[in-house]
């Protein structure tokens, strides 16, 4: 059947939808990756967002079961130039159409995904409607950017503990990827993972050796109530944020936030580590950054930096244990170049401080 994108810019594209019929509202983002769809569909992050993938061809290894980064889908509609129905992978279960349609994912192919990157580069990330019938749209029905409350759809009801390592870590789940709680098992942790909004004193109660803020969708300044918490703990334990986590560390000690004209989504980003000089390729999904000037004071320095726009990719603080990255060391999908730093923060937390962080 025809369907259609309308960008908030007045813009429509076409192209072939399959599946769900009615119309879907999200945020036009793209993704840079040459594979990794399956890990993007399923990537809480990626909450309330219509996905354009600027690799022309999608689908060709199928679904498998091992690669979702959640239990259900996560995306609200995906945008293909050209979908494959093969399953070229011997892990593969099902076509990627075949699944959208299973979980009610609205799927366009045929799109010309290249003029909708080249607008959303020029003109920002927007809102976006998908639809069959474009003469019939309205942004008024769609939450403005940066005002959605997504966090509370994703994190976890109640509290749940996963491995047994000797290291007890509280990760707190703003929508966390399976792969960043895969991560700590394999370096010998136990994980507990709370809701978003669990208290010092819940966390206190469980007793454990440090803290993990996870990623998660959204702005992080909707979450500014719960910046007085995140400091207490981040001054009590050994702390380490990913992405969302990051950026409400970053919050919580007094720096900002802002929004990228269009977001980094993809798995070939360069950052470099401003004490080695190293340059690590990574895995990064975000719309939002710490703005530099906003560190002066905050006790957090500047240790990460995006090489294509010299943004701040990661920070470590002066006088607690706490560090934080943009990007993601989990990767899925992407490079595995930087998943030591889950090992750092092993170290942190038995050196019971920040001395051999980075080392
Ligand atoms: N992956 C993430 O945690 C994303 C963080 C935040 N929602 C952003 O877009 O910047």
């Amino acid at each position: 059947m025809k369907g259609y994108v309308v960008l908030e810019n007045g813009e429509i594209f076409e192209g072939t939808l399959h599946g769900k019929e009615e119309k879907v509202h999200g945020e036009i983002v793209f993704f840079t990756g040459m594979s990794g769809y399956q890990e993007v569909l399923s990537d809480p992050s990626f909450k309330g967002q219509m996905v354009v993938f600027t690799y022309p061809l999608i689908g060709n290894y199928g679904v498998n079961e091992a690669d979702f980064e959640s239990v259900t889908p996560q995306v609200n509609a995906l945008l293909v130039s050209e979908l494959s129905n093969e399953g070229f992978h011997y892990e593969s279960c099902s076509s990627l159409e075949v699944y959208c349609q299973k979980h009610s994912i609205p799927l366009m192919s045929g799109v010309d995904t290249r003029a909708i990157v080249k607008r959303i580069r020029e003109q920002g990330d927007m809102r976006a409607i998908m639809t069959t019938d474009p003469t019939n749209v309205s942004f008024e029905e769609s939450i403005p950017l940066g005002q959605q409350d997504v966090v509370s759809e994703v994190s976890t009801k109640k509290v749940e503990t996963y491995g047994d390592g000797d290291h007890h870590i509280v990760m707190v789940d703003f929508g966390y990827k399976k792969s960043i709680l895969d991560s700590l098992i394999s370096q010998g942790c136990k994980v507990t993972l709370v809701p978003y909004h669990t208290t010092l004193e819940v966390i206190q109660g469980l007793n454990p050796d440090g803290v993990m803020y996870t990623n998660g969708p959204g702005n992080p300044k909707q979450l500014e109530y719960l910046l007085p918490t995140i400091k207490e703990v981040a001054m009590k334990y050994p702390t380490m944020g990913i992405c969302l986590g990051h950026q409400l560390l970053a919050l919580a000690f007094g720096a900002n936030t802002e929004k990228l004209t269009f977001g980094h989504r993809g798995a070939n980003q360069p950052v470099m580590d401003l004490k080695t000089n190293r340059v690590y390729m990574t895995s990064q999904n975000h719309s939002y950054v710490v703005n530099e000037e906003s560190l002066e004071g905050t006790g957090f320095e500047a240790k990460f930096m995006n090489i294509n726009d010299r943004s701040i990719e990661g920070l470590i603080h002066n006088e607690y244990p706490v560090f934080t990255v943009q990007f993601h060391p989990e990767a899925h999908p992407g490079p595995s170049d930087s998943e030591q730093l889950f090992y750092t923060f092993i170290e942190m937390l038995q050196n019971k401080g920040r001395e051999k962080a980075y080392a």
